[in-house]
């Protein structure tokens, strides 16, 4: 994967998430269990620190342990809990063995935040059946692994349960990002389908799709695209994880418990306004990308 990495880190840094003011009550999830799967990342780690703050225990989810590990040593400092899992969320047997290894140690999951997930920018025409399945194993196969892992558990303890899937907005042909587009429209239909579903087990599915947020996983963007993400919105500005956590926050908890299979957009109004173009403005829409 080709990496263009900024001089100075992007996003939120664990002192600022610890610290970050929040609309909600310190509290409001006092006692819960939440799941965040890329839960070291920019937004899942936001997700994450907000979390922990309102009182929950959350288990982070990822492929690195150290990057986990370092995440809930810095929680424990501000003794806010929470423990760390290794997990690939494409490999099914995987995800099944930390759902079991969560309720034996919790004895309860209340919330799974689907934030685990990425792709690459290039044009699709040129896509090769690798990037394609990685882009679609990681998205949709291994989010749909993990709802379905956490939705059988719920079952099987009758109890409720809710998931928020952090996808992309999926309304306009983002440029070059077209794999994405697909895995993602795959999770909000397969969220929808699920929200009827499972109403009857009191299982909630909704979805959040972020604009441009600024992470550590823009590294995959060269200088120049990350440079023209302020414009993809009217606002003329990138969003912060934290404004992604908040609104995660409120799907997930209490003040969403008449909401399910809805998609809530957090892009700053670009679907109504703005331009993005991950692999630079081609000469056809008036760039100068040849
Ligand atoms: C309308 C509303 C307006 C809204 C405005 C929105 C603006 C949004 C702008 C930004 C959009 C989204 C941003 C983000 O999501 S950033 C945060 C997410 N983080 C990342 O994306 C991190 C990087 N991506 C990943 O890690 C992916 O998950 C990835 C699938 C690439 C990783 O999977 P895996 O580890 O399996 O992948 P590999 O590195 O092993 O690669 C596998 C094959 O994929 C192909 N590939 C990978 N990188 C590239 C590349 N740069 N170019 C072309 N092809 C690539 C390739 O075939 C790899 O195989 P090989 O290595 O063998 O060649
Ligand atoms: N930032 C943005 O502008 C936007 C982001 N999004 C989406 O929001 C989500 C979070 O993005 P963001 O935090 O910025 O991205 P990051 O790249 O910062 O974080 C993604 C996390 O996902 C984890 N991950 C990736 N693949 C796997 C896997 N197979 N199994 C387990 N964990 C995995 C990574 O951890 P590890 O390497 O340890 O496995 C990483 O910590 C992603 O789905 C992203 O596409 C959507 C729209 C815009």
């Amino acid at each position: 994967m080709t990496e263009h990495p900024s001089p100075s880190k992007l996003g939120l840094t664990d002192a600022e998430l610890a610290v970050h003011p929040t609309v909600f009550a310190n509290d409001v999830l006092k006692d819960q269990v939440i799941v965040v799967s890329g839960g070291a990342g920019g937004i899942g780690r936001a997700i994450a620190w907000l979390f922990a703050r309102l009182g929950a225990h959350v288990a982070v989810v990822g492929r690195d342990g150290s990057k986990l590990d370092a995440l809930v040593a810095q929680l424990a400092e501000r003794h806010l809990k929470a423990s760390a899992h290794v997990a690939d969320i494409r490999e099914p047997d995987a995800v099944n063995l930390l759902f079991d290894a969560i309720w034996a140690a919790q004895g309860r999951v209340d919330s799974l935040v689907n934030s685990a997930g990425g792709q690459f920018p290039q044009p699709a025409i040129d896509f090769s059946v690798k990037g394609w399945n990685a882009v679609i194993n990681t998205n949709l196969n291994g989010t749909w692994y993990m709802m379905q892992a956490a939705a059988q558990h719920w079952r099987n303890h009758k109890h409720p349960g809710s998931i928020v899937n952090i996808v992309v907005v999926t309304t306009h042909g983002l440029y070059g990002i077209a794999h994405t587009i697909a895995a993602r429209s795959g999770v909000i239909g397969l969220s929808r389908a699920v929200a009827v579903e499972w109403a009857p087990l009191n299982i909630r599915v909704n979805c959040v799709a972020p604009g441009a947020i600024e992470t550590e996983g823009w590294n995959v963007y060269t200088p120049e695209a990350r440079a023209a993400y302020p414009r993809s919105n009217p606002m003329m500005r990138v969003g912060s994880p934290w404004e992604v956590a908040e609104a995660t926050a409120f799907l997930a908890g209490p003040s969403a418990k008449f909401i399910t299979g809805e998609t809530l957009t957090v892009d700053g109004g670009g679907q109504l306004w703005g331009e993005t173009w991950t692999t630079g403005k081609p000469a056809y829409f008036g760039g100068d990308d040849k």
